[in-house]
This record gives structure tokens, C-alpha cells and sequence, in this order.
């Protein structure tokens, strides 16, 4: 009995390791550096413990612009090189058409565009590509400004009621600020909707996110395994199934209620009601658009901007008290544009803040919230020596893409000149990631560029920021998509 017990073990030890082992070798046919793999769990053996987009940039540093890595038992490749990334994100984008389809246990969040293959995909997009052009965005600065006037009036009261008397300066946690903020202001400008208490980082709905989205879930040894043996995902923390629906029901009814009232906003929930409107067409029922379909690009949209652009705007404020003198020519350009347009806030003159624009890139740069930009290879692909076999794994490690020093000199120092208008040739055309590229890259770049340069001018037309002896980043490990990090204590007063 024993015996049997024994040789049962020993077999199903042994398809274990054969099965995490499996694609072992298949990156180094592709005639490229691998980061060597362990044993069992891949090249990433203490995923959870590490920062990943740091670890992106030692291999950079050490294997160069090509790397493979075993991510548990998937292969990938991670491409650093700008002309690699035109080829491969753009010039033969049709050979990457996909990402990963991940299933996050419910039809709302898996059917986001992100995750969409290509041919439903691309119906799904197009409808919606009209509302980040300039002109629609315009059309929702008015409610984009009411939001921004709000976060305006919640630091005034800071500045007036937590103000250290000697000083003058009061204490705020800015990334908690901005993560209320921007989820008001994509509400707000996508859907028309006031959230109750949207300026409280406690506000329900906030909440609700923040369980759909992970971001206080811890990463163990648990999660690393996963990486090799993916059934034990059913063990690891997954997202929240009753904020989803809750959420879910909200978009529903906030669409169904505009319907019923034949209400127009130009807003994205139009959008939204004329696609559902089409659910019942030929082209929608043969690729499986369906109302769930549809109500996930919400979801998308709301999961796809707050965060970002709470991370970037977190990350200026950061760079901006780090560099006094950056922040007071900030203050200067700003006050020229005011003087220029008499005390108004112009939002089709925000072209003029070139160098708030380069302050805002260059943090983008140094901080790219989305951390590796992704494509799967859906037909064998080469380009000289490196050959890509169908159903690899394509990552964009942004954070070491934007640490190249041949594209961008002293890569580590904060340098807003970089992106002057007279220097942009000088970099690669496609060695800035942040958004991605190519046909698959993010739709919504236009909209979060303008509302957070908007909310920038109103915020330093009235405020300065000062660092504190506390205000210090951390990175937490072992995350892989939006990149997270502890809250940021930071001194802000009203400008004299
Ligand atoms: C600063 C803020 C933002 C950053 C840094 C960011 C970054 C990205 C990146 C890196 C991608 C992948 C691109 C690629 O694979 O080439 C992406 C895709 C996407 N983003 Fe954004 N994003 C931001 C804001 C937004 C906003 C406000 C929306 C609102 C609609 C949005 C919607 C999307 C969608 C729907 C996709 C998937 C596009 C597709 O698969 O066709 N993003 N974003």
C-alpha cells in the first residue's frame, strides 16, 4: 500500500515539474538573453517580494534592449528598443493584434475592451473613438471644471482648518485627494453623475473600486505560485463580485433612465445607449456585443483613467516639491497665461503651458502607472535574428523603455526640457510608452492629458506645495499592471 502511495506521489510530482517546466527552452530559441529560470517557479521565483518594474530596469540594464523571462512557466519576451516597438506595435501590429484575455470572474470586467479580441474588439472601439477627440472633450470640460472647482474648495479648507500656525503650511495625503478627484471628475464628464461625497477618499463608490480593482490585496508566496501553477488561482485573492455588481447596476440604470427620457449629454453614456441600441443588429449578435458587452466599456473607462491619473498627478505634485525651482517656474507660466486671458482658465488655450505640458511628460516618463504595455504574437513574426513564435507573450517594460539613456540622457533625473516642443526630435518617436502605441494603444490619452493639465492650472493659479521631512515613495512588489505605492504626505498653503 505504502508502495502505491509512494508511486502515486512520485507520478504526480513528476507531471507537477513537467507541467511548470514545460515551456523551458522556447525563449532561447528565439536567439535572445533570458533571464535565467529557476528550478519550478520560472525566472520569477520571488515575484511577490519584488518590485517589478524595477526589476524591469536592472534586466535592461544588464541583458539590453531584448530579454526573455519566464514569468512562472509563461515565456515572454520584453522588448526596450524603440524601432523594435514601430515594428511591432505599429508597422506589423497585424501580427500582434491581441492581449491576454484574463478572466476575472465576471462578464462585466472581462468583456473590457483591454481584453477583447481583435475582430470584436475593433467593432467595440471604433463607436467610441469620437469622444476623445478634441472637440467632444471640450464638450465635457464644463463638468471636468465643476469637479476641478470642488477639489479647489476641499483644499482651501485644508489650507484653512489643518494649517500648522507656525508654519503656514497644511498636511494632506495627495494621493488620496487626487483618487477622489479623478474618479468625480471621469464620472462627472463621462456620465453625467455626482457621486455622494465624491470628495471623501471613504466614498462608497471609491470603495467599490478599490476592491474591483485589487488595490489593497497583499501578494504572498501563494500569488508567486500562481505564476507556475495557474488552477491555484482559485485560491488567491480574486476581485470583488458584489462591488461589481453593485457598480454594474449603476451604469445600467444611469443609461436606461437617459433612454427612457430621451436625454442626450454628449457625453460617453450617449455613446453607450446608441451602441446598446445596435445589440440586437447581425454584426453585434455575430461577434457577441451584448448589453454586458457594452456596460463593461464603463467599467473600462472608469478602471482605465482614475487610477492613472491619480498616480501621474500624485507624482508631478511629487517631482514639483522635490525641484522648488521647477515648481516656481510653473507658478511663473501659469501666471503669464492668466495675465494673458484675463484671470480665466481657458481650456482651448491649454496648448500654451508648454512647460507644465513638459513637466506633466517628463513625470510620465519617470512614472508610467501602466507598467508593461502588452501584446500576444498571433502569427510566427522575425525581424533579423529575433524570431517570435505565435502565442508569445510581447511586454513593454515602460519603466525601462524611459530609462534608456541613448533616448534620454541622465535617465533617472527629473529634466522637464526633454519635452519642450524644440526638443522633441531628439527622442526616438517611439521611445515614450506611457500611452502605448499603435492601433491597441490607450483611447483615452487625449482625455487624461487635457482634464489633468486643466486641474493642474487651477490647482497651482492658487496653491504651492512643499515637501515634508515624511514624504518619501515606496513601490509595493510583486504588482504587474497598475503600479501601486504607499500614501504620499505632502504640505500644500494658498499662494500669497
Ligand atoms: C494618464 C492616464 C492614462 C494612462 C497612463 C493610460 C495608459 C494606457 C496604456 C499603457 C494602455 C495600453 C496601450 C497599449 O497596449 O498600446 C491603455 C489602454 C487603454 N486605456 Fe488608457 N491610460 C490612461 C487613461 C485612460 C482613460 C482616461 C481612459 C478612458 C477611457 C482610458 C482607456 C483605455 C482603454 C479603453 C484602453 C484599451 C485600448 C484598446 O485595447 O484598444 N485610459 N491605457
Amino acid at each position: 500500500m505504502i508502495l502505491v502511495l509512494l508511486a502515486i506521489a512520485i507520478v504526480l510530482i513528476s507531471a507537477l515539474v513537467l507541467y511548470a517546466r514545460w515551456n523551458y527552452g522556447t525563449l532561447e530559441k528565439m536567439n535572445i538573453p533570458v533571464v535565467k529560470p529557476s528550478f519550478l517557479l520560472g525566472s520569477t521565483p520571488d515575484l511577490h517580494l519584488k518590485v517589478q518594474h524595477l526589476e524591469d530596469v536592472l534586466r535592461f540594464q544588464k541583458h539590453g534592449k531584448v530579454f526573455g523571462v519566464y514569468e512562472g512557466r509563461k515565456p515572454m519576451v520584453f522588448i526596450c528598443d524603440p524601432e523594435l516597438l514601430r515594428l511591432i506595435m505599429v508597422k506589423d501590429a497585424e501580427y500582434f493584434k491581441d492581449r491576454r484575455a484574463i478572466d476575472l470572474g465576471d462578464e462585466q470586467v472581462n468583456e473590457m475592451m483591454d481584453f477583447l479580441p481583435y475582430d470584436k474588439w475593433k467593432e467595440v472601439r471604433s463607436p467610441m473613438t469620437p469622444f476623445f477627440t478634441q472637440g467632444k472633450i471640450k464638450l465635457v470640460s464644463q463638468s471636468m471644471k465643476e469637479s476641478i472647482l470642488d477639489l479647489c474648495t476641499s483644499i482651501r479648507a485644508d489650507c484653512n482648518f489643518n494649517r500648522d500656525q507656525n508654519h503656514g503650511f497644511a498636511n494632506i495625503l495627495i494621493d488620496q485627494k487626487f483618487e477622489a478627484f479623478y474618479m468625480d471628475l471621469s464620472f462627472r464628464s463621462a456620465f453625467g453623475i455626482k457621486i455622494d461625497d465624491h470628495l471623501s477618499s471613504d466614498n462608497e463608490v471609491l470603495k467599490m473600486f478599490r476592491d474591483i480593482s485589487g488595490q489593497d490585496a497583499e501578494f504572498n508566496f501563494l500569488y508567486t505560485l500562481t505564476m507556475s501553477f495557474p488552477f491555484l488561482t482559485k485560491f488567491a485573492p480574486t476581485l470583488d463580485a458584489d462591488a461589481t455588481k453593485k457598480i454594474g447596476a449603476t451604469f445600467r440604470n444611469v443609461l436606461s433612465a437617459r433612454r427612457s427620457a430621451g436625454q442626450k449629454n454628449n457625453d460617453f453614456a450617449d455613446i453607450l445607449n446608441e451602441m446598446i441600441g445596435k445589440t440586437s443588429s447581425p454584426q453585434y449578435k455575430r461577434l457577441g456585443i451584448t448589453d454586458t458587452t457594452i456596460i463593461a466599456q464603463a467599467f473600462n473607462f472608469i478602471l482605465a483613467g482614475y487610477e492613472a491619473m491619480k498616480t501621474i498627478s500624485t507624482m508631478l505634485t511629487y517631482y514639483l516639491v522635490k525641484h522648488p525651482e521647477i515648481q516656481e517656474k510653473v507658478h511663473e507660466e501659469i501666471d503669464a497665461f492668466l495675465e494673458r486671458n484675463n484671470g480665466e482658465v481657458l481650456f482651448e488655450k491649454l496648448g500654451e503651458l508648454v512647460y507644465l505640458h513638459a513637466c506633466l511628460y517628463e513625470t510620465m516618463r519617470l512614472v508610467p502607472p501602466f507598467i508593461r504595455p502588452e501584446r500576444i504574437c498571433t502569427k510566427d513574426w522575425e525581424h533579423e535574428n529575433l524570431k517570435i513564435k505565435k502565442g508569445t507573450m510581447v511586454m513593454i517594460p515602460a519603466w525601462a523603455v524611459h530609462r534608456n539613456p541613448e533616448q534620454f540622457p541622465d535617465p533617472e533625473e527629473f529634466k522637464p526640457e526633454r519635452f519642450l516642443p524644440e526638443n522633441k526630435s531628439k527622442m526616438h518617436p517611439y521611445a515614450f510608452m506611457t500611452f502605448g502605441t499603435g492601433p491597441r494603444n490607450c483611447i483615452g490619452m487625449r482625455f487624461a492629458v487635457e482634464a489633468m493639465k486643466y486641474a493642474f492650472v487651477h490647482i497651482l493659479k492658487e496653491f504651492k506645495f512643499e515637501m515634508r521631512h515624511d514624504t518619501v515613495i515606496k513601490y509595493k512588489p510583486g504588482v504587474l499592471f497598475f503600479v501601486q505605492y504607499n500614501h504620499i504626505p505632502i504640505n500644500v498653503a494658498k499662494r500669497a
